[in-house]
């Protein structure tokens, strides 16, 4: 694995939320990442990035970084960036490099699995490997070449690249087929180690985000993730708050939800199942996941209660003060029928909540809106990360063989009519 140091003299930087790196001969790049769809309408504006990613590429690019953009719309100009109408081009970037990729972090997170078997499959990771070893050993002029060949692979190597080669060892894509209930959110899952155990990473709105919540085939992508031997899911879920204690960049450990979902299909396996809900997270996975945020020094609130709402809308004024007043803490639109799923397929689930925004009853904040739940999440997505990294690490060192037997039965016990 190559060798990456933060920068020691990039304090410039640290507003991106992305590690700056520097390579052998004392030049700087990093990566972010962004949704082009959601963040800034992608059909309507296809030339404009995000108002807070311009700010951070017009300070970058005045103190001298290269700007990389391998977003959608300069994927066929294969180095510089269009900024604010004006194409920069890499070559006038002397001292670092910033890369930028249409995808959200938050999908890019939403689900981290464990699993046991083995793969083989080692081309990509080659690669990766490869590219990984030029970017950091070699003189950035001679990798601007070999950075333009992954763009157009759209194969995830980017996204994978960016997302999780800070903590991923073996990092590779493992491709997935149709199930019995049709296409998961992704052909490819990025598979790698966390301190030797086995993760595979899918995010459940899709590669480019474009799978709503409603449309979601969370009857496919779970059972992908059990074929392919998973034991535990460690879901992340964007949701607005409903108390003013759980505040915009703050952590919760989801307990309980409410369902107010009324389209979605696909909510069971089998013809007539009755899963037990009373605890539908796994309690020791939730203790894992608030142990890990805490011990990471985040401000984290166990044992909430999210209503889980059919979206893609927000909600109204009225429906926000309706879930204030049944006492729930949170708004989301995922985690049903995901976590039933899970259940029914006896696998450990638990679900990190990312606190986003206000929802739109606070009078002093900002009412949600696609912006402010992606620049967030932004802030988020790196705490989160070091969560799920810190929560393997715990998982590791627990016997889980008697709550696996346990869920089975459960699962196998609700099963009226297969
Ligand atoms: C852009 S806000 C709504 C967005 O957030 C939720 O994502 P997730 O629960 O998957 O983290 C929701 O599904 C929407 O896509
Ligand atoms: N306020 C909100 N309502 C529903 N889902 C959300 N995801 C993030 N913020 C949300």
């Amino acid at each position: 694995m190559v060798n990456h140091h933060y920068a020691t003299n990039a304090q410039y930087y640290y507003h991106l939320h992305n590690p700056v790196y520097q390579n052998n001969d004392g030049q700087y790049y990093s990566f972010c990442s962004f949704d082009w769809n959601q963040t800034c309408g992608y059909r309507s504006q296809p030339n404009s990035l995000p108002f807070y990613l311009r700010d951070e590429i017009e300070t970058l690019s005045s103190l001298g970084m290269m700007v990389f953009d391998v977003s959608k719309v300069d994927r066929n100009q294969a180095i510089g960036a269009r900024i604010s109408g004006r194409y920069y081009s890499a070559y006038n970037f002397t001292k670092g490099c910033l890369m930028i990729k249409s995808l959200t972090y938050g999908p890019a997170i939403s689900h981290w699995m464990l699993r046991q078997r083995d793969h083989t499959d080692r081309i990509l990771y080659h690669y990766m490997n490869d590219w990984q070893t030029k970017m950091s050993h070699t003189n950035i002029d001679s990798y601007w070449t070999f950075l333009s060949l992954p763009i157009d692979l759209s194969n995830g190597a980017v996204k994978f690249f960016i997302d999780d080669s800070t903590i991923l060892t073996n990092i590779k894509m493992v491709k997935v087929s149709e199930t019995p209930y049709g296409l998961p959110s992704d052909s490819e899952l990025v598979f790698g180690q966390i301190d030797d155990v086995d993760v595979y990473i899918l995010g459940r709105h899709g590669h480019d985000h474009d799978i709503s919540p409603s449309n979601v085939n969370y009857r496919a992508n779970l059972w992908t993730l059990k074929q392919l031997g998973c034991t535990h899911i460690l879901a992340t879920s964007a949701c607005g708050s409903l108390k003013e204690s759980i505040a915009p960049g703050h952590l919760g450990i989801m307990d309980q939800y409410i369902d107010r979902t009324n389209v979605r299909g696909g909510r069971s396996f089998y013809k007539v199942a009755h899963i037990p809900q009373p605890r539908p997270f796994d309690p020791t996975l939730q203790d894992i996941l608030y142990k890990s945020a805490i011990e990471a020094g985040y401000i984290c609130h166990p044992s909430l209660t999210a209503v889980c709402i059919e979206g893609p809308r927000f909600s109204t004024l009225a429906e926000s003060r309706l879930y204030q007043s049944w006492g729930a803490d949170l708004v989301n639109m995922t985690m049903v029928p995901e976590v039933q799923l899970a259940n029914e397929l006896g696998l450990i689930y638990a679900t990190l909540a990312l606190v986003t925004d206000y929802d739109c009853w606070h009078s002093d904040e900002l009412s949600v809106s696609v912006d402010l739940v992606t620049k967030t999440l932004r802030e988020l997505s790196t705490k989160a990360k070091d969560v799920l990294v810190r929560s393997i690490k715990h998982i590791k060192q627990i016997d889980w063989t008697k709550n696996l037997e346990n869920k089975a039965m459960i699962a196998r016990n609700s099963i009226m009519v297969e």
